[in-house]
């Protein structure tokens, strides 16, 4: 049991000084809560946690705590991570060039030992450590564990033209009996997005992080894609600060995706594919911001941009 602090003298509950909020505003923030733990009692959440989002160790060991407390609270959290920045990070290290195109990283056989040893050997690890600094929960797994994901090769597209990108992947099949297995104990699964590909077993592909968080969302049956990243949310004419979403539609996000850039082109993708495949809503919200996910999931104004079905008789 956490310790409590001794009991203060009366006058001592005007304030509290770490949060400046006063008692009843405390128990205010708690009862909000209530309705969104009645509606997500049991609920299945994919989180995709993004590497732009892994912004220094105080950030990381709070989003292990999150994942603690959706677990903890009754919740079924799912960890898809990325690790875009580290895997660039170790690829200059090493001296072995890379570029993005269309979003993707265009990846060598060599690239992909690195993205691979990255994303498994390091990116994973540490995301289980903090998680499990709290109790036995994290189980780390790749998607060549237990069969989970099978991918095939695709293009980039840029400016509307297909683009060669290497050994990079578009997830086809999801297996989700692993991560079912490991929910079903009280686990909390982590997993690193690389897949075997389906015409060659013995080739891995690269497969974007929010691709993955997509598919294993549609394929779980999950509730909710809440995908952390590095900027508030969607903003519909980047980078003018005013044209931050909150709400957005499958079809307007999909006559909108043509005119997005760079790391925005996967992301909304992957949320249009899960609302599409049945996830009720897809959140992109700012990693940055601590516990931005717990205001996301237990208040009602939430944060970021969600995407959400058309509305029943809209297009579909
Ligand atoms: N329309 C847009 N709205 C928001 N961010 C955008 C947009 N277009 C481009 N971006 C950029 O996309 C980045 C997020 O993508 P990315 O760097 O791949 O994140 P992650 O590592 O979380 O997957 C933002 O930091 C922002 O610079
Ligand atoms: C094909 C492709 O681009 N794969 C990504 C995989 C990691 C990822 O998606 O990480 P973030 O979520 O941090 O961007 C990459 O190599 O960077």
């Amino acid at each position: 049991m956490p310790g409590r602090p001794t009991a203060p003298a009366p006058d001592d509950f005007v304030f509290d000084t770490r949060t400046d909020l006063r008692p009843e505003q405390k128990a205010e923030v708690l009862i909000e809560a209530l309705p969104w733990l009645q509606e997500f009692a049991g609920a299945l959440v994919v989180v995709k946690y993004g590497g732009n989002a892994m912004v220094d160790d105080t950030l990381k060991a709070a989003f292990a705590q999150d994942m603690v407390f959706l677990r903890q609270v009754g919740l079924r959290p799912v960890v898809v991570h990325g690790g875009g920045p580290q895997i660039s990070t170790m690829l200059a290290r090493l001296g072995i060039e890379s570029e993005f195109r269309g979003g993707l990283r265009v990846t060598t056989p060599e690239a992909m030992d690195v993205v691979r040893m990255v994303l498994t050997g390091q990116v994973s690890r540490e995301l289980v450590g903090l998680i499990n600094a709290h109790g036995p929960h994290a189980v780390g797994l790749s998607g060549e564990d237990g069969g989970l994901l099978q991918a095939q090769r695709r293009h980039a597209t840029v400016d509307g033209e297909p683009v060669d990108v290497g050994l990079v992947g578009d997830v086809v099949e999801v297996h989700p009996a692993a991560v079912q297995d490991l929910l079903d104990a009280g686990r909390i699964p982590v997993v690193s997005t690389i897949a075997p590909d389906l015409e060659d077993p013995t080739q891995v592909l690269n497969v974007n992080a929010d691709t993955a968080a997509a598919a294993l969302a549609v394929a779980l049956g999950a509730k909710k894609l809440i995908v952390l990243t590095d900027v508030e949310g969607l903003y519909t004419s980047w980078p003018d600060k005013d044209s931050l979403v909150a709400q957005i539609t499958r079809s307007e996000l999909a006559a909108l995706l043509p005119s997005l850039q760079s790391g925005m082109v996967p992301k909304m993708e992957a949320c249009l594919r899960a609302v599409a495949g049945g996830v009720p809503a897809a959140t992109v919200i700012d990693g940055r911001v601590p516990h931005s996910l717990l205001l996301e999931v237990f208040t009602t104004r939430g944060n970021g941009t969600m995407v959400v079905p058309d509305p029943v008789g809209g297009e579909s």
